[in-house]
């Protein structure tokens, strides 16, 4: 079976239904509430038929009649109340155990996968034309999935999947029970009268097919215009000082418009579907009361028909009316939903790609690093070989650069040695500590410095100790943070907070609170990638001070850096060009080759 077949619009029914078996109870009693309401909704107009009928024979009042009418206004309130409360506290239960599965899938997939998104996104209109040419050559291959954003899936597709079964569904039922019902009462009433108001039958038939054929191929294309303006909002706002700094707050402004007009074009054709549809319906409804009622008004004056039952006939040829437009309107919506309902199953299943790390990592022995023949290719990356038969090795307690120009796949050796890149390994062995790093999994004693150090939103020690909490604690903090001199740090010291993605600290502290972390519990492997970016002279002093101290603890430390000072403090250099290794010597030997060059 294949990925579009697993998540055809059967399976993502289906799978949204079964949703239903974790709120039974809480399902049953809304049930219960929505039967009592539909019973007090259908007894509604012939009660009132009964109570004008009642006042208008005898000015005595039928107070049998009345305490019936009030227990069924009562019963009915009660009803439409309860159902409301349980529907909406199983929406809030569904769409909170929905958007953790969502989020736990998305923090369980690779890297890799979770970059490529992006290329998904840039691919966007080249997918589309390929989906017209399938169409023009007529092929039934189902069409291609897009890959909404996990954002986007958490704020749009979750809320989507579980209205639709806590709202849509309800609403489908409940209109599609009020037009058997009201067609039940008027045949009840008066089957001749019957034939006038059997005239809105195959008129809402064929307007709803219409209807919702129309509407399912706006969706699809609205919610893909949706999510690109979504994603242009995040990029664009995560990159304000960028925006800001190159004064293109207004060619921003006009890019992320023409996505949202193009999204209100679609939301426009589509609502003018559904009002012509509705127009449509009041005015044959309109049409066909008055045509019920002039006939009515006959058979009250020769005495067929009271004007109690006149006034329930009317009123239920109106809820027939409502009845039909409800189901066209929910049919068409429940649609919707089952095809949004798809991005959330894909997410939660993780697509098929990327997937969970089962299992502990497992220690390095000690600090010996070997890579042999290294080969790879970044998915989406069209086949190009960014590593190519890479070969790399370190003994234990060695400090070694890994050297080249830019992009010549430094980062990525790095982050192959973590174990975050692994699907686009195509060939090759790498181990750490004489451990397999493999199948996404990495190798426990190893830590990685980042070219971006990343922040959370807490104090510096809480960033420090990011994932090790359990691990260590403030003294360990303490003796990190010295070394990088790291008591630098805000006004709160080491317990004052970083700010959303470290926004309060400057480049330089970033980079030396990542040093802070990457000295943590004295690591067997050391990776530092470009540590010195935004460092001055005086900090670079910092690094150093750093690779000192983990040379003293028996750390292997690979330095990544185009920096010559950097560069020195290594026993050894290996120089990458291409993928390939074209350099393992000493440093000055390496920087004398520079400079030649
Ligand atoms: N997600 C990605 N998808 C496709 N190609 C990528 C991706 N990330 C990086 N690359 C490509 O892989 C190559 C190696 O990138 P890498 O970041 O490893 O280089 P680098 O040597 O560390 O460069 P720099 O010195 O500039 O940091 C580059 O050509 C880059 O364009």
């Amino acid at each position: 079976m294949s990925f579009d077949d697993k998540y055809s619009y059967k399976h993502n029914r289906k799978r949204l239904l079964n949703l239903c078996r974790g709120e039974f109870w809480g399902l049953s009693a809304a049930f219960v509430s929505f039967f009592l309401s539909t019973y007090a909704n259908a007894s509604l107009p012939s009660m009132l038929g009964k109570l004008l009928d009642s006042s208008s024979k005898s000015s005595s009042p039928d107070n049998k009649l009345r305490a019936k009418a009030g227990f069924i206004f009562i019963l009915g309130g009660l009803g439409s109340m309860t159902r409301t409360l349980c529907l909406g506290r199983i929406e809030g239960r569904l769409r909170g155990s929905l958007l953790k599965k969502v989020m736990q899938a998305t923090l369980s997939k690779d890297v890799e996968t979770i970059k490529q998104h992006v290329a998904v996104v840039e691919d966007e209109k080249e997918g589309e034309k390929k989906e017209e040419e399938k169409k023009k050559k007529g092929s039934k291959a189902p069409a291609a999935s897009t890959d909404p954003s996990p954002s986007y899936i958490l704020s749009t597709s979750v809320p989507s999947t579980t209205k639709t079964l806590t709202s849509t569904l309800p609403s489908y039922v409940r209109s599609l029970s009020g037009t058997f019902n009201a067609t039940y009462k008027l045949l009840n009433i008066s089957p001749s009268l019957t034939l006038y108001a059997g005239i809105l039958v195959p008129a809402v038939g064929v307007g709803s097919v219409v209807l919702s054929k129309i509407k399912g191929k706006q969706r699809k294309k609205r919610e893909a215009l949706e999510q690109r303006a979504e994603d242009i909002a995040t990029e664009r706002i995560a990159n304000i000082k960028l925006v800001k700094a190159a004064g293109t707050e207004d060619k921003e402004l006009s890019v992320y418009q023409s996505a949202v007009d193009a999204g209100t074009a679609i939301s426009t054709a589509a609502s003018l579907a559904d009002g012509i549809f509705l127009g449509f319906l009041f005015t044959s409804t309109a049409l066909t009361l008055s045509l019920v009622l002039s006939k009515g008004g006959d058979l009250v004056r020769t005495g067929k028909m009271t004007q109690g039952d006149l006034t329930s006939y009317a009123t239920y040829t109106f809820l027939l009316g409502a009845g039909a437009a409800g189901v066209a309107k929910a049919r068409g919506e429940f649609k919707d939903g089952v095809e949004a309902s798809g991005d959330v199953w894909r997410a939660i299943d993780g697509g098929g790609e990327g997937g969970v790390k089962g299992g502990e990592e497992e220690e390095a022995k000690d600090g010996r690093i070997e890579v042999e023949g290294l080969t790879y290719s970044y998915p989406g990356g069209n086949g190009r070989k960014v590593l190519d038969g890479m070969d790399f090795k370190a003994g234990a307690g060695e400090v070694v650069g890994i050297v080249g120009k830019n992009g010549s796949g430094k980062s990525t050796v790095a982050m192959v040695l973590k174990g975050l890149y692994h699907r686009g390994v195509q060939g090759g062995k790498v181990k750490v500590g004489g451990v397999e790093v493999k199948g996404g999994k990495g190798v426990k004693g190893v830590n990685v410095v980042m070219q971006e150090v990343g922040f959370v939103d807490g104090t510096v020690t809480e960033n420090v100790l990011y994932g090790r909490e359990d691990e260590f604690g403030e003294e360990e903090c303490r003796r990190v943070l010295k070394v990088v001199k790291g008591d630098f740090v805000g006004e709160g010291g080491s317990e004052g907070r970083v700010g959303i993605n470290g926004c309060k600290l400057s480049g330089g502290q970033r980079q030396r609170l990542g040093l802070a972390r990457g000295l943590v519990g004295k690591p067997k492997v050391l990776i530092l990638d470009e540590p010195d970016t935004y460092l001055d002279k005086d900090s670079k002093e910092i690094v150093k001070g750093c690779v000192e101290r983990a040379r003293k603890e028996g750390t292997t430390v690979v330095i990544i850096s185009h920096d010559a000072d950097t560069v020195r403090m290594c026993d050894r250099v290996v120089g990458i060009d291409g993928g390939k290794k074209v350099y393992d010597g000493n440093a000055e030997g390496w920087i004398e080759k520079m400079e030649r060059e």
